[in-house]
């Protein structure tokens, strides 16, 4: 299978302060890759990496084949990306900011606007084509966003956060349009601090903390590495007490050591899950 991305050894520093560190990974041509970290873990300047938007102070980047600095137009071709930040001009109309990418990417008419209309329908907003965008709600706009990140037939889509901000309803519709879009074919990163989003969404998942990447693979694989089963004690008294995590391979080993207890009050045994994991991993609870 193709490499749709490679990091090797990046580094990037702000005011010689590292903010992204050694970063090494891949992602496979159709894969969908997520993200996962607390605020300020350095996800949003690896999207801009990825995204040509800032430049690696070290090492080597490589999207759809061509290096994000050397090559910054080829990979800009290739690519789709949607920010945190809607970066739509609310006093253009839905179809004038469809309009306006379709010319800076230079597609001509009238394919430029049949693409238009053809992602237009695709979010639900063929009919808000006229309205002006400050007129939209915050999960429309997300959907214009797509929809014009999607407007150049790009390889590889990038989301910064793509849901943080959305009500619950919003977030599942983004997650049909996200998963139908890679189903397609389409190689997706998106970066969340949601473990949910990554757990329904993402074949694999990079776990990053304080710049570096610290765990890598599928959920299955996170879960195999660091323990299936989870024995859960309350230490200390309900309102001045905490819980101890501790790990067992698997669920049947943190049974058995349940049952080893004498006394088994204010101890739980379940399955572990990413939030278990990312706690484990680096000492804190994601928002
Ligand atoms: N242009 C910049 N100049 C200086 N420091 C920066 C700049 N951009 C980001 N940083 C710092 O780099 C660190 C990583 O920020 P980044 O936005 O990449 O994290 P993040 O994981 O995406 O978090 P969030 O979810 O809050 O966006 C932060 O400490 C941030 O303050």
């Amino acid at each position: 299978m193709m490499l749709a991305v490679s990091l090797q050894n990046v580094h990037k520093l702000f005011n010689n302060v590292p903010v992204v560190n050694n970063l090494c990974f891949t992602i496979q041509s159709g894969e969908m890759f997520g993200l996962l970290g607390p605020n300020g873990a350095g996800k949003s300047t690896t999207i801009r990496m990825l995204t040509t938007l800032t430049k690696p102070s070290q090492g080597r980047i490589e999207v759809a084949g061509f290096d994000v600095v050397r090559q910054a137009l080829q990979v800009k071709q290739c690519i789709g990306v949607v920010l945190q930040q809607t970066s739509v001009d609310g006093d253009l109309s839905v179809w004038e900011n469809m309009e306006l990418h379709g010319r800076l990417h230079h597609i001509r008419n009238p394919q430029r606007q049949r693409l238009i209309h053809q992602w237009l329908e695709y979010v639900e907003l063929a009919d808000r084509r006229n309205d002006f965008v400050k007129t939209l709600s915050g999960g429309m706009k997300r959907r214009l966003q797509i929809a014009r990140a999607l407007l150049h037939q790009p390889q590889i889509l990038f989301l910064d956060e793509p849901t943080v901000g959305l009500d619950p309803q919003t977030r599942r519709r983004l997650w049909e349009i996200i998963l139908d879009l890679n189903k397609q074919g389409m190689t997706m990163l998106l970066t969340t601090h949601y473990m949910e989003e990554v757990e329904y969404l993402c074949d694999r998942i990079g776990i990053m903390d304080k710049g570096q990447l610290i765990s890598l693979g599928t959920l299955q694989q996170l879960r195999a590495k660091h323990g299936e089963g989870l024995a859960i004690k309350q230490v200390g008294t309900k309102d001045a007490g905490r819980w101890e995590y501790q790990f067992f391979p698997t669920l049947e080993q943190a049974n058995t050591y349940l049952e080893q207890q004498k006394d088994k009050t204010g101890i739980m045994v379940r399955p572990s899950n990413l939030e278990d994991i990312f706690v484990e991993l680096t000492g804190r609870q994601l928002d």
